[in-house]
Formats: structure tokens, C-alpha cells, sequence
């Protein structure tokens, strides 16, 4: 890479990832949910999809807390551990309930496995830096698309919700204190080090990108609650 003279490192990782970061941007996922045009079959099998994903973030948000550099960070990331073990949860109940989605023992499809096994092998594996990385391009992306997105609420009421949630300050915070976390590590990591976590913040956006590619697998039976046949 050429330094850091005229930008900071986050922009200079979604810079270097620009092809798969606008991939993601305008994945059919994405651009269905702009255009009011996601079957509900696909936003069911998301939405179970996302609910199973909970508990892995929190154990991908743990590793960051027991490896962050200070208790400012520890602090920040209890904060983001108590958000989604908690209103997360209960926000998934309602979610639930609101569309008859219920519970399976169909296995995950695999590209939903690789993705949280993908996240959680980089963050038991790797550093504070290489886990603040990999959660900036989750939630840049997220923020990034739910803003856009957001401009013309869906009709469909937990749709319309958890857009809104992406693209409300608290989410955005959390998304630009990752970011200001990956500039300020930026200082003590030579050219090698930063170009690890650009390839990293890349593979992030493919597993991403898989996941909400398999939404749309219609061999993949979307649960029914008890009463929805
Ligand atoms: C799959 C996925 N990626 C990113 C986010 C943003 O937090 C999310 N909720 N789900």
C-alpha cells in the first residue's frame, strides 16, 4: 500500500475491497428489499437465518472483549454483547411471531454454516485488529445499504423494522466506533499487516455475500410455527 497520507486506513481497506463491497451493495438481497420485491419465503428463511446467527456473534464479540487493548474497548463491547443476547432476542421473538416462522432440525445451508463458522475461526484465531475488521465490513455494509434503504420504508412491518434498526444512530455508532477502532490500530501495524486486514474485510463481504445468497435456496424448507401451515 502506499501510507496512509491522505486517507485512513478503514477507507483505504473498503477502497482496496471496492468490486465485492459493491457486489454486496447491490446483491439481489439488497436490491429486492429497495425495490418492495422480496419474497416473503426469502425474508422468512433471512430472518431464521439471521436468529441462528446471534449466538455466534456474541461468542465472535467475546473474543474481541477478552482480547481488546484496554478497558475502554472491554466497556464498548459489553455494551454490544448486552444488546444482542438481550433486545436482539426479544426483538426476534416478535419477529417470529409476526410471521409464523417457527423451529427446525433441518441443518443450516452451508454457505449460513460457512459463514459463522468463517467469522468465528478469524476471531479465535486472530487479533483485536483482525475482529474489528471483519465487524466493520459487517456493519459498514449493513449500515451502509439499511440507510439507503431506509428512505422508502417496506410495508411489511418487521421488514420496515429491522431495516430501520440498521439505519438508526445507535447501529451507526456502533459502526463508526469499529471504524475508529481499525484507524486507530492502523498506527502500530506495518504495509504487510494492513494488507492482511483489507484481504480479511474482503472475506468478510464473501461469506456475507454467500449468506444472503442462500436466502434464496427454495430447496431450503422455511419452519412453520405451530397453526401457520
Ligand atoms: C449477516 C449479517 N451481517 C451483518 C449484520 C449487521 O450487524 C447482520 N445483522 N447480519
Amino acid at each position: 500500500m502506499t501510507g496512509l497520507d491522505d486517507t485512513d486506513l478503514s477507507t483505504w481497506i473498503r477502497t482496496e475491497n471496492k468490486a465485492i463491497w459493491e457486489a454486496m451493495q447491490t446483491h439481489r438481497f439488497v436490491t429486492d428489499i429497495e425495490k418492495e420485491q422480496l419474497p416473503r419465503e426469502v425474508l422468512c428463511r433471512y430472518f431464521f437465518f439471521e436468529h441462528a446467527f446471534v449466538e455466534t456473534a456474541v461468542q465472535i464479540f467475546a473474543y474481541a472483549l477478552l482480547k481488546a487493548p484496554g478497558f475502554a474497548q472491554r466497556r464498548r463491547l459489553i455494551a454490544t454483547l448486552s444488546a444482542l443476547s438481550e433486545a436482539q432476542l426479544v426483538w426476534f421473538q416478535d419477529c417470529f411471531a409476526s410471521l409464523g416462522i417457527g423451529q427446525t432440525g433441518e441443518a443450516l445451508p452451508p454457505a449460513v454454516t460457512a459463514f459463522a463458522e468463517g467469522m468465528l475461526a478469524i476471531a479465535r484465531d486472530g487479533d483485536y485488529a483482525d475482529i474489528v475488521a471483519i465487524m466493520l465490513a459487517a456493519e459498514w455494509m449493513y449500515g451502509t445499504w439499511c440507510v439507503r434503504a431506509h428512505r422508502r420504508p417496506s410495508a411489511e412491518p418487521m421488514l420496515r423494522s429491522w431495516v430501520q434498526l440498521h439505519a438508526e444512530p445507535e447501529f451507526l455508532d456502533g459502526a463508526d466506533w469499529l471504524r475508529a477502532e481499525v484507524n486507530r490500530e492502523a498506527a502500530r501495524l506495518n504495509d504487510a499487516q494492513r494488507a492482511r486486514l483489507a484481504t480479511l474485510f474482503g472475506r468478510a463481504l464473501q461469506l456475507e455475500i454467500d449468506f444472503h445468497e442462500a436466502a434464496y435456496d427454495s430447496t431450503w424448507p422455511v419452519p412453520k410455527a405451530e397453526g401457520n401451515a
